[in-house]
This record gives C-alpha cells, structure tokens and sequence, in this order.
C-alpha cells in the first residue's frame, strides 16, 4: 500500500459524506480489498434470507433485481455473506450499496464506482419469497452473543477426540470433518477499523471484507466469474511457520510430502473438481497442490480453472453446489455436516459461509469467509477450525487453529 492511499476508513467517511474525523460504523461499511486495491460500499439496502438453497435464492434475486431496473444493463454492485448452514437461524446476507468509492495503491483520488440500483426493483426481485426481509437501509442486525457456550483449548481437544472417536465407529464411512471453534473478545469500533488496515498491510495474498460486522482475510476463493472464466483456490492442509528459517523450511517440506496431508487435500480438490466439472469446461482436471505461505500458516493450495459451459447465472450459481466444500464441511459431505451441527457449541453463523461481491453480469468473486470475526454486541466473535482426518492428534489442532485465530488476535491489537 502505499503512503498516499487512504485508509479504508477514511474511504468509507468520504463515500458516506461524513464531516472530517468521523467514521461509519463497521457494520454499516462494505469492503473488499486485496493487493493495495480497496473497494468500500455504503449506504443502499439490505437483503437478509433464511431457509434451504440461500446461495442460489440469493443469485435469483440478484438477477431479478437487475431485470427489474428501468436500465437492466446499467452497472450495478452487490455485497453478499451467506451462512455456512442453511439449518442457520442467522440470516444470509445481501447488501446493495447506494454509492462505492475504490481507491488504489498508487494513490491518487478515490474514483466513484458506478452502480445503479433501486428499491422497486428489490421489492419486485423479493415480494414472492416469504424468507426474505429487505430493509431500506445499510443495517445489519448484530446477533447476541452467549460466550459461555464456547470451547475453551481442552473443549476445542475433546471436540476432535469426539469426532475421531465417530470416524472410528463409522468404519471408515466418515472420512473428514472440519471441526471449528469460537473466542470472543472485545472490541470497539476504532479497533476494527484498525484491524481492517492491519489485515490489508499484513496479509496481501488474501481478500481482506467486511460485510455486516464479519470482518477478515481470508486465503481461499471459492470461485470467481470473469467473462465466462471460472477460477477457484482450494486449501486444505495446513502447517505452522517455523520459528526460524530451518524449522520453517522442514515445517514446509513435511506439508508437501506427507501422505496424510496429501490425502486430506485431494479430497477437498477432488470435491471441487467434481461440483465444477459439469458446468465448467476445465483446464486440467486432476491440478497438482503447491505450498502456499501466508505470515501465520502454510497451506497446501490448488488452483482450478476453466471456462463456463453456459453463460447463464452468475457467480452465486457456481458456488451454491461448491458450498459447502471438504475444505469447511467434510467428506462425505451430508455425514460430516451432522456430525458438525451435532459437536460444536456454537452456531457458526456467517464464519465458513461464502462472501463477495457480484456485478449485473453475474459476474463476481465469491471466497469464503475464514480468518475473520463478527462483530457481537461489545466485542467480535473470532473463529476458526481445522479438517480432522483420521490419525489427527488433538494437541496438534488446538495448536493449528491458534494459528488460524493470530491474524484477527493479531489485527485487533491482542497478541
Ligand atoms: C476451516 C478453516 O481452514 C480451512 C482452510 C484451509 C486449511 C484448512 C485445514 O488445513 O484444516 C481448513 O480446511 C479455517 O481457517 O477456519
């Protein structure tokens, strides 16, 4: 980034016409940023869904509200933050903004994004659908919050011991389950701000957003749609970074050479590849993992592209079957998302659901929301896990999701 591009904050205050010094709240601020650019909605209207399919009836009535316009092929923008289950009493998330402002790392003035939306047409996209509140404003409402609930270090081991117990008496049936866990701390406005510009300066490989208070960095793209090409980042596999240059580097070497790790990665490759296949003519249908290394963590990641087979839909459509992938859920999928809203405490809410942005077109880039935090009244509600495989070692997970948890820890001002 450089000296002279203003922090999102101060974007965000200008593209909302406050006087010098003040700021909007986080949750009123849509941001999507990566590599020096940032892009920050505000004002506009809210689409909030509940129920089954909320990635697809999300697509449907983006693309209804875009038909619904006096111009249907004038620029328009949207925000969205799904949940991770359906079965979620947290509702997903669709956020129109009445003005966006982008600003890039050479400095220089802020542009105005263009974008044309109306509230007849998102009344017309969402009178039919009795699961879909559209509010007229920037408002998100927070959840509340029970922390008691939460696993601690010793809740998080025997959380993992459970689910390795279960994969024992499936037979082999359940192969994989990402287990997650929470820590809430608090936070006030001014820290999340902060948090924002730390996670942009410390974590450029990412795509650092804030949508309705879940705010973070997170390293994996479900898919992106750009003029008919469709690209997805899948991770799964993960090592810590070594305390000096010699443990980094064997830390790295064990990650791209052990069988385990190896393993646990094609699944949530070949989960993707699968889902994609049928709509996406791809370049190469059996991608080789490399190792991808942010500050906190190495990761195995594999890149998968191609071109889409239809030009119909948008980028929603692609990610509503990717979702929720081996990376997040398991395998097989259905068992382990049992096994998930069974063991884990705390609902996960928008954590591990798809986030982006998408345009009239359709097209878009839909990452999933790791690495971050929702804000909850009075603090921000932190979260992360970690794929449980067979032979997994508990100490080993709590360690490895401390890890995922340092970027926000570290971002807020608290480690
Ligand atoms: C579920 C998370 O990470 C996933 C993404 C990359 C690597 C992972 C792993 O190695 O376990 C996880 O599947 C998280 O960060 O909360």
């Amino acid at each position: 980034m450089s000296a002279s591009s203003p922090s999102v904050a101060a974007l965000a205050a200008r593209a909302s016409g406050l006087p010098e010094g003040a700021v909007p709240a986080v949750a009123r601020v849509l941001v999507w940023a990566r590599e020096g650019r940032v892009r920050v909605g505000v004002g506009g209207w809210t689409v909030l869904v509940t129920g089954p399919r909320r990635v697809e009836r999300l697509s449907a009535i983006w693309r209804a509200a875009v038909a619904a316009r006096p111009d249907p092929s004038a620029p328009a923008h949207a925000w969205v933050s799904s949940v991770f289950d359906d079965a979620s009493p947290a509702p997903a998330v669709l956020r129109v903004p009445a003005r966006i402002l982008e600003a890039g790392s050479a400095g220089g003035e802020p542009v105005e994004v263009p974008a044309r939306m109306t509230e007849e047409a998102l009344r017309a996209a969402v009178f039919r659908d009795a699961c879909v509140r559209l509010l007229p404003d920037d408002d998100v409402p927070l959840t509340p919050e029970d922390p008691a609930a939460a696993w601690d270090d010793a809740g998080y081991a025997a959380g993992v011991r459970e689910v390795l117990d279960r994969m024992a008496s499936s037979g082999g049936a359940l192969g994989k389950v990402v287990v997650s866990r929470t820590d809430t701390v608090p936070a006030d406005e001014a820290a999340l701000w902060g948090a924002v510009e730390a996670l942009r300066a410390q974590y450029p490989q990412t795509w650092v957003f804030a949508v309705g208070g879940l705010v973070g960095a997170t390293p994996e793209m479900l898919a992106t749609r750009r003029r008919g090409e469709v690209t997805s980042r899948v991770l799964a596999g993960s090592a810590p970074r070594g305390a000096d240059a010699a443990e980094d580097a064997r830390n790295r070497e064990h990650l791209a050479t052990d069988p385990r790790l190896a393993e646990e990665h094609r699944w949530a490759a070949r989960s993707v590849v699968e889902v994609l296949e049928p709509v996406v003519e791809l370049e190469d249908v059996d991608p080789a993992p490399e190792v991808l290394t942010l500050p906190n963590v190495h990761h195995l990641s594999t890149s998968v592209r191609g071109r889409l087979r239809s030009a119909e839909g948008t980028v929603l459509d692609v990610v509503g079957p990717l979702h929720p992938t081996a990376a997040v859920g398991g395998i097989p999928r259905d068992a382990a998302l049992a096994v998930i809203r069974d063991v884990e405490p705390v609902d996960r809410g928008r954590y591990a659901g798809p986030v982006g942005w998408l345009d009239e077109t359709g097209d878009g880039e839909i990452a999933l929301a790791l690495r971050c935090g929702q804000q909850v009244p009075g603090g921000v509600r932190l979260q992360a896990g970690g794929g449980i495989v067979p032979g997994a070692v508990p100490e080993e997970e709590v360690a490895e999701v401390a890890a995922k948890l340092l970027p926000m820890r570290r971002a807020l001002g608290l480690a």
